[in-house]
């Protein structure tokens, strides 16, 4: 079984110039040197979101925490990668399309939809995501709408999945919308992996004000790994194994 899921992993390890996967120390800049980092203040934060941010990346210095890089796109070589592992190479989606083609909370002009900025604890295995809502996800006037949460929790909780397995999809999402959350202001999601069994893995997150007084929303997702080797991949080297998910996942972290 490994040497099959070996054998679909390696063309992608290739095209990122790591056969046999040496080790990687900054991810985020070999591939795509264009991309920006959206994961990086921004003058659209507010004071909050940028406060909290530097409490964050004060943690990362002793190495205990990791901030996850994102960008907006997947180039067409990544997508191409992507679809040939998983979908042998038959997702209906031309090429052209793909070039002009933005991750969804990535999609909208700064201020306005999602920012956000995930952070990785590898010892504490979970996530940690500071974020604020734009004007452009209202649902009730003055407050985010629903599915703006949901898409956020769905992405925070496949990261997690990522880190911990590989490459997800999601196949059930339960959300408790706890109480209203007002539009600009800030949240902090909080991530944990509940259980494995095989390919399926549990996660679930809360939403919380930056004060932790209250609670706006709680998700628990079930992720299934989009190939039965994943599960097992953890044994094989961190660096193969994250070169599979850099290929898939627009937040990377920098030293996996
Ligand atoms: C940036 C990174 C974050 C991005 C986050 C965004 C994530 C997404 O938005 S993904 C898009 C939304 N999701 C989808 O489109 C998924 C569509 N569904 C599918 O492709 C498939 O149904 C898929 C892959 C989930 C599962 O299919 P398949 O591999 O055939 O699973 P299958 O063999 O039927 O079932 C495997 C197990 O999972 C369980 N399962 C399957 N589907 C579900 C479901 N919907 N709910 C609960 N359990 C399920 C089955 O019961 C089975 O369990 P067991 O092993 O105990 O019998």
């Amino acid at each position: 079984m490994l040497r099959s899921c070996a054998a679909r992993l390696r063309p992608l390890l290739v095209a990122h110039g790591r056969p046999g996967g040496a080790r990687l120390t900054s991810t985020f800049s070999f591939e795509e040197v264009t991309q920006k980092d959206h994961a990086l203040p921004k003058p659209s934060w507010s004071k909050d979101l940028r406060l909290l941010f530097d409490q964050f990346m004060k943690k990362c210095e002793d190495g205990s925490w990791e901030r996850l890089p994102s960008c907006s796109r997947h180039s067409v070589q990544r997508f191409q990668n992507f679809t040939k592992a998983f979908f042998s190479g038959s997702i209906p989606v031309k090429e052209e399309q793909i070039s002009q083609a933005k991750f969804f909370p990535r999609s909208f002009e700064d201020g306005l939809g999602f920012e956000y900025a995930m952070f990785w604890s590898k010892d504490e295995k979970r996530i940690v995501c500071l974020f604020q809502g734009g004007l452009y996800l209202q649902g009730i006037p003055g407050f985010l709408h629903g599915g703006a949460l949901v898409t956020l929790i769905d992405t925070t909780l496949g990261t997690h999945a990522m880190l911990a397995g590989g490459a997800v999809m999601t196949a059930n999402l339960s959300i408790n919308f706890k109480r209203p959350m007002p539009l600009c202001s800030v949240g902090v999601i909080n991530t944990q992996l509940d259980k494995i069994e095989g390919r399926k893995l549990f996660v679930s997150c809360n939403i919380q004000s930056v004060d932790e007084k209250t609670v706006y929303t709680e998700g628990t997702g079930k992720k299934l790994l989009l190939s039965s080797c994943l599960a097992s991949s953890l044994s094989l080297s961190p660096s193969f194994f994250f070169s599979f998910v850099l290929v898939y996942n627009p937040h990377m972290p920098i030293n996996f």
